[in-house]
């Protein structure tokens, strides 16, 4: 069970560059004419939580393993990408499938890279971005209506709960607003949003992608939407894809010295991976022990076998019991041994609910 995040915006404004340093490969092309991305991009990225590392200290595991985030580095979309334009439909799909859209907006000067639209401006370029996918929407939305009305009026009890829930998104919409500020739903309906997967419904992050000597402090650019994304209760943040892609290749050390060049406490991949990440509404647990120090995720909500089970089908299927600490526990007790001397291992049944944090032990029986 993964979770991933679509790099998201305008041709030509650094996605497939800022999705090549967080992969740290060189698997997306990236070039300065629009349209260069066709087919999208897949690849798996390690969440930096300094917790794994304290963890890892303290059990003397001999491996730390990070757990991952997807992200998927979609074509540019242009105006009229609804009805077709660009490469119109195609992407669209694509970003139906994501679970989250970091929307990379270009906050750089350079006359020698082309922008579709002319001059940097990154407020009406999330508009123009904001607005196809609206408009397709829309254009979901109405086509599936069509066809609930008929099944309402034939005594449907879910189609005619569908059609209410429809009507409230697309007045919303029709307003030119995203699905995702759409409030005053019911419980039910909340639940049942995310499986109309319409495009809007999706958590947004703004990438600013500014020029490497704007990385540390941001731009008047960067301001702007960083107003924007704070009107809106989103995140933002600042990162220069350029220069990201060059400290992804150094080793560790000389990255740690570019970046206090910079100005830098971490790189923005660590913060946007971050941000990302946060976006999903996910938990991480832990295992720990003196082979490895491991993080997992699961979804808010997550059930304890639930959680065995992503570690293993068969630690969900015989699942007896998790032995539990928590993070903070760990921590404050210097270890599994001090945590249990004082009292601090739970010990928790099928019905426990996984705390952010929570470093597990799974008794199973298969
Ligand atoms: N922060 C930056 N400063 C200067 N140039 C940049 C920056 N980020 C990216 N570029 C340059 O912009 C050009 C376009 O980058 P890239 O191919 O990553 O864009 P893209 O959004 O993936 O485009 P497409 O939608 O066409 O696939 C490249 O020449 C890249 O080197
Ligand atoms: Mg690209």
């Amino acid at each position: 069970m993964g979770f991933n995040c679509g790099i998201v915006g305008l041709p030509n404004v650094g996605k497939s560059t800022l999705f090549n340093a967080l992969t740290q490969t060189a698997a997306a092309e990236a070039a300065n004419y629009p349209f260069c991305t066709i087919e999208p991009n897949t690849g798996r990225v390690s969440v930096p939580d300094s917790r794994l590392d304290e963890l890892a200290v303290l059990a003397k595991s001999a491996t730390i393993i990070p757990t991952q985030l997807e992200f998927v580095d979609i074509a540019g979309l242009v105006r009229g990408a609804s009805q077709g334009e660009g490469l119109g439909n195609k992407f669209l799909g694509t970003i139906r499938e994501v679970d989250a859209i970091a929307h990379v907006l270009r906050c750089f000067e350079d006359t020698e890279i082309t922008h579709v639209d002319g001059d940097v401006d990154p407020v009406r370029d999330a508009a123009t971005v904001e607005t196809e996918l609206m408009l397709a929407d829309l254009d979901s939305l109405e086509k599936r209506m069509a066809a609930l009305v008929k099944k309402s009026r034939g005594g449907d009890i879910d189609a005619k709960a569908d059609l209410a829930l429809m009507e409230k998104l697309f007045a919303h919409l029709s307003d030119g607003k995203p699905v995702r500020s759409t409030d005053g739903l019911t419980d039910a309906e909340t639940l049942r949003l995310p499986y109309l997967q319409l495009l809007t419904s999706k958590p947004v992050l703004y990438v600013c992608n500014v020029a490497e000597g704007d990385a540390a402090t941001g731009n008047d650019y960067t301001k702007l939407v960083a107003e924007k994304a704070a009107s809106e209760g989103a995140a933002h943040v600042v990162v220069s894809a350029a220069i990201e892609s060059e400290i992804a290749q150094l080793e560790d050390d000389d990255k740690a010295e570019f970046l206090s060049e910079l100005g830098l406490s971490e790189t923005g991949l660590s913060r946007l991976i971050r941000a990302g990440y946060g976006l999903l509404d996910l938990l991480t647990f832990f295992t720990v022990g003196p082979k490895e120090a491991r993080a997992w995720t699961v979804a808010a909500g997550a059930s304890a076998p639930q959680a065995a089970g992503v570690i293993h089908t068969d630690f969900q299927r015989g699942f007896i019991r998790a032995e539990t600490i928590s993070f903070a526990d760990y921590i404050a007790c210097q270890g599994e041994s001090g945590a249990k001397d004082a009292g601090k291992l739970r010990v928790e049944g099928s019905d426990y609910k996984v705390v952010d944090g929570d470093v597990f032990h799974f008794r199973f029986n298969v």
